[in-house]
């Protein structure tokens, strides 16, 4: 298998997202929890890399981290070489479990409200949100109310929410989490081909191991909590993927690989 190992200096060099000496520990009522430790791993452009572990080894607390959202208690995250100490939707957009979105606004506004707040002109808001919601192919249904959409499509008003600000980078929590299998499966492949004609650096977690071999060019894996880099695993399957990939013995080596380290 190849692996690029967390100290390995082709994973450091000319990065967009770079993460280092990041430790992070939560005090609550006087017990203190380290969460996360030692961690440190940059990302070039383009790239996709999707962040797996164990429940509770601080994947989402290190997604919040790179969205700008929660401050660690040590280290420092940079995206195109300067620090991100708040979120910045214009550097960095992020995508939720849940879609989020607000039930009273159509498709469209819920794109546009990033925007709205920032105070940009409604016609820019109104072409911009268009264009975000073309790229996840829901133009058709830009006046729809989210009650009005799938789980599938609520989630790519998400994406196209978390994309309105042409963000380098799109942070990805369990996105398809909720949704039924087949959705997942689907949208699997509906984000890859975003992300091919978006060009964004995708950073996804997520829990189901052949999601991210499937999608990702690269895997973290986080050990038990605190959250350790066991390694970084490169998966070296051809793009375009397709799902008959899953059922090939690379495919399983990949995840079996992964698993093993997981389950230590
Ligand atoms: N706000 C908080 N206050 C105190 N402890 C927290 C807080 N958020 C997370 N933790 C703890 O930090 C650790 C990491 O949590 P986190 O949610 O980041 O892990 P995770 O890998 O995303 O978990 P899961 O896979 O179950 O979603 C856990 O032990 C959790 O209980």
């Amino acid at each position: 298998m190849s692996l690029v190992g967390p100290d390995h200096p082709a994973a450091d060099a000319g990065k967009t997202l770079e993460v280092r000496d990041l430790n992070h520990s939560y005090s609550v009522n006087g017990k203190t929890t380290q969460a996360l430790k030692d961690i440190a791993f940059g990302v070039s452009a383009g790239r996709f890399l999707s962040i797996v572990g164990p429940s509770g080894c601080g994947k989402s607390s290190l997604l919040m981290m790179l969205a700008g959202l929660l401050t660690p208690s040590e280290g420092t995250i940079a995206v195109g070489g300067r620090p991100l100490n708040r979120p910045d939707p214009t550097r960095v957009g992020v995508v939720f479990q849940d879609a989020s979105l607000f039930p009273w606004l159509t498709a469209r506004r819920n794109v546009e409200f990033p925007l709205f707040l920032r105070g940009v002109d409604k016609a820019v808001r109104r072409e911009k949100a268009e264009e975000a919601l073309a790229l996840v192919g829901l133009d058709r249904f830009a006046d729809s109310l989210p009650h009005e959409l799938s789980g599938g499509m609520k989630q790519r008003v998400s994406i196209a929410r978390g994309l309105v600000q042409d963000p380098p980078i799109l942070l990805m929590d369990e996105p398809f989490a909720a949704l039924d299998e087949q959705t997942r499966i689907t949208m699997g492949d509906e984000l890859l081909r975003i992300w091919e004609k978006a060009r964004k650096t995708i950073v996804f977690v997520t829990h189901g191991l052949s999601e991210a071999i499937y999608l990702s060019d690269e895997v973290l894996v986080l050990s038990g909590r605190p959250g350790r880099i066991l390694d970084r695993v490169v998966i070296d399957l051809p793009r375009p993927r397709s799902l008959d990939m899953m059922a090939q013995p690379r495919f399983a080596e990949l995840r079996e690989a992964i698993w093993h380290m997981i389950k230590v």
